[in-house]
């Protein structure tokens, strides 16, 4: 390494040095023009007052010979609390002003011209007064006596004067008198400019190094690049071009797609498409409206992945219900064939984080069975993490006071509101430690108690979850590694309502760049669960070059609806950035608000309106069919079945019917076991539900079982724990059984 470089590597620590390396010099001349006026400054001209160059130039510095001044006591100056003026009666033309201050002002004579000639640095270290000068108290300032070469210039100096010098002292002035300050900006400057001119010559040797790595195809130098440019270490032109450079190569590679795939891309408006067949080393965001087509174009997405040879088992796709991903998988099997879809790992995060964690429950102090904690055992754990709370509490304070321990109801209501805490800080990764260093040792020590309950149980929350496979991943180099080879490409819906938790999570997940994320700001709706729209600017942070598209056409509503909509949600305060929705659809009819004051009249109105919109005589008939009803909850749900019935309107509920949920079905299986028509497959079916146990092993434990005797399961039920909801049904059931009879 040259010793340019190494003093910008490492600069000198001694910048008091006044002696200056021949390339400094070099470089302080050549690069730095700002230099020139403090080297100047500090310079007075070696020529004599009437010179021409003592009167051109616009400099307020002058070069001093280096023998004609003696050396004034600077050093003592700087510390001496006076200030004094110094005078220079020979030639009258100003004053030297010394202040407590570093900086070096010159006031010049208005009859002399300022120099421009630059002073070589060789002739730094002369001084700045004449030899034969002398310094004198006149008055309230002390006047310089200097032979008649002296420069016609004034200076001021911002130090104070020791007054009770009389003479300019020794030669060693020079050194002493001179600010070497003006040094270390030199130097600073210089080096500044080094650096500058390596970072430039690194940023173009990175560029092109990855530029050549682009054009032979390597799919990890997307990586590196977003690396580079989160450093700063790569240009905007750099960016563009690698942008280019790529969709240059999708073009290419998406016309040699299948017939099939093209047909698909075909039917995408233009924005879908460049958001679906985007380069896939490249992070991908897209901001879509509701109906804008988010999940035809996440199939477009999948194709595109397909295409470029990425396995389907090896892309998983995130969702944040079963129902979304059972949509996604029908459409793209509609597409690349049942058989692929069902190969494509398709997943809450919940669901895959749980599979981490158990694939992996050694490394988090639990067995691979641990139990999951639902809402009413977090519920339970927080009672006693509070209940622990109070024994400490207890321990400390005197006996007369533990007689007044608290009731379970008191804890119940505690547990209500502590529930909400534990949620939040799991959801934004907080540890106990983090509450207690801001002071809140009661939140610190509940949670504490929480996780201790937890482990001391075998057992991991629904937050615990995500929170433990960021822990796997981020402390388990192996869980890691195995996780990128698994998952080669990550897609995400619903973006907008991940919580930090779970972005961290997908963060890690993508250390790839393959990854695709598609969501609506306006549409985030588990902030009760910790969910955060500012995911999007955390992507944008993270992965520096992305792309982003907005998908912002509605296919599916009316321009009433798509307006209406608009509206409402532009008075969101917390919205990102604002998407205007826009739809090239019919106005349609207009929207009706209708206050109802219970549930009866509310369905006595739908229903009315239903019979009264089916029976129009008009071209445009509106059938059954056509009509859909949302509600809010299940219950909701019964008074319009009724409603229906009675009315004889025919309906069809969406979700799972009633006989079709999986506790109802296990119950009727259970229930048919009594019965002296007993089925094997009844029995084999409660069997299954009942055991705590996965898929597989229930599929050993069946083979193992003799089906020739009857059996009922209403003996052993207490240790079934996993049928839980069934079991309790049937207390219940058994309990209004008994009450009717009575
Ligand atoms: N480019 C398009 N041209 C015509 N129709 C489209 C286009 N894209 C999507 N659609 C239609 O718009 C409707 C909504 O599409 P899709 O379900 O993909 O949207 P979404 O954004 O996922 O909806 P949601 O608001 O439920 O999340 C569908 O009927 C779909 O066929």
């Amino acid at each position: 390494m040259d010793q340019t470089v190494k003093d910008v590597v490492a600069p000198s620590s001694d910048h008091r040095s006044v002696v200056i390396m021949e390339e400094k010099r070099h470089q302080i001349t050549k690069n730095f023009r700002a230099a020139k006026a403090i080297s100047a400054c500090k310079r007075p001209r070696q020529s004599n007052p009437s010179s021409p160059h003592s009167r051109n130039g616009d400099s307020a510095c002058t070069k001093v010979q280096k023998h004609q001044f003696q050396d004034p006591p600077v050093r003592k100056l700087l510390h001496s609390e006076t200030r004094t003026s110094f005078r220079l009666p020979s030639f009258d033309h100003g004053h030297i002003d010394l202040s407590p201050s570093d900086e070096c002002i010159v006031k010049l004579d208005e009859r002399f011209s300022p120099i421009r000639t630059r002073v070589p640095l060789s002739e730094i270290s002369t001084n700045l007064f004449p030899t034969n000068s002398v310094f004198e108290r006149s008055d309230s300032s002390t006047v310089v006596r200097g032979s008649d070469c002296f420069p016609p210039v004034i200076k001021t100096f911002g130090c104070s004067v020791n007054i009770g010098v009389p003479v300019l002292p020794s030669s060693s002035y020079l050194d002493d008198e001179f600010d070497d300050s003006f040094f270390r900006e030199i130097d600073e400057i210089c080096n500044k400019s080094s650096d500058e001119k390596i970072i430039k010559s690194m940023t173009l040797a990175t560029e092109l190094h990855l530029s050549s790595r682009i054009k032979l195809g390597d799919e990890n130098v997307g990586i590196e690049a977003n690396k580079m440019v989160g450093d700063g270490k790569c240009t905007d032109l750099f960016i563009e071009n690698y942008r280019e450079e790529k969709q240059n190569s999708i073009d290419n590679s998406t016309s040699s797609a299948p017939r099939q795939y093209l047909d698909y891309w075909e039917k995408l408006n233009d924005r879908q498409r460049e958001a679906a067949c985007s380069d896939i080393n490249t992070p991908l965001m897209i901001m879509a409206g509701p109906g804008s087509g988010k999940t035809s174009t996440m199939v477009g997405r999948v194709l595109m992945l397909l295409n470029e040879g990425v396995s389907p088992s090896n892309i998983l796709a995130m969702t944040f219900t079963t129902a979304a991903a059972s949509e996604m998988r029908g459409r793209i099997g509609a597409v690349v064939g049942k058989a692929v879809a069902n190969e494509l790992p398709i997943s809450t995060f919940h669901s895959f984080s749980l599979q981490l964690c158990r694939s992996h429950a050694e490394k988090l102090g639990r067995t691979a069975e641990f139990l999951i904690y639902g809402h009413g055992q977090q519920r339970r754990a927080i009672i006693e993490a509070f209940r622990l709370y109070d024994n400490q509490k207890k321990d400390e304070e005197n006996y007369e006071k533990q007689q007044n321990s608290p009731t379970i109801e008191s804890f119940k209501e505690r547990s209500k509101k502590w529930e909400k805490f534990i949620t939040q800080a799991k959801a934004c990764g907080k540890s106990h430690d983090d509450y207690r260093k801001n002071g809140d040792e009661l939140g610190a020590t509940i949670l504490a108690n929480y996780n201790n309950i937890l482990r001391s149980c075998n057992a991991l929350d629904y937050h615990d979850f995500i929170l433990c496979s960021v822990k796997l991943l981020t402390d388990f180099q192996e869980v890691f590694v195995e996780c990128q080879s698994s998952w080669k490409a990550i897609v995400v819906d619903e973006f907008q309502d991940t919580s930090s938790m779970q972005y961290k999570l997908l963060k890690l997940l993508a250390s790839h760049n393959r990854i695709t994320v598609i969501g609506d700001d306006d549409q985030s709706i588990f902030s009760f669960n910790g969910a955060d729209i500012c995911a999007f600017d955390s992507f944008r942070e993270d992965f520096q070059i992305y792309k982003e598209v907005r998908l912002t056409i509605n296919y599916r509503s009316t321009r009433s609806i798509v307006e209406a909509a608009s509206s409402l949600i532009q008075h969101n305060s917390k919205r990102c950035q604002s998407n205007s929705a826009v739809t090239y659809n019919s106005c349609g009819d207009k929207i009706t608000v209708k206050e109802c004051h219970n549930d009866a009249a509310e369905c006595a109105f739908v229903v009315d309106k239903i019979m009264q919109i089916t029976s129009c005589s008009s071209s445009s008939k509106i059938s059954f069919g056509d009509i859909a009803i949302l509600y809010r909850k299940q219950v909701t749900g019964k008074a319009f079945q009724q409603a229906f019935r009675e009315r004889k309107i025919p309906f069809n509920i969406h979700g799972v019917a009633f006989y079709r949920k999986k506790v109802i079905k296990t119950i009727i299986a259970l229930l048919n076991t009594t019965l002296p028509s007993y089925s094997d497959t009844m029995a084999r079916q409660s069997f299954k539900a009942l055991l705590p146990v996965d898929k597989e092993e229930k599929k050993k434990l069946e083979n193992t079982v003799s089906w020739q005797q009857p059996m009922t399961f209403f003996e052993p039920k207490a240790q079934l724990s996993q049928g839980r909801k069934v079991l309790s049904t049937l207390d219940m059931l058994s309990k209004l059984v008994r009450r009717v009879r009575n």
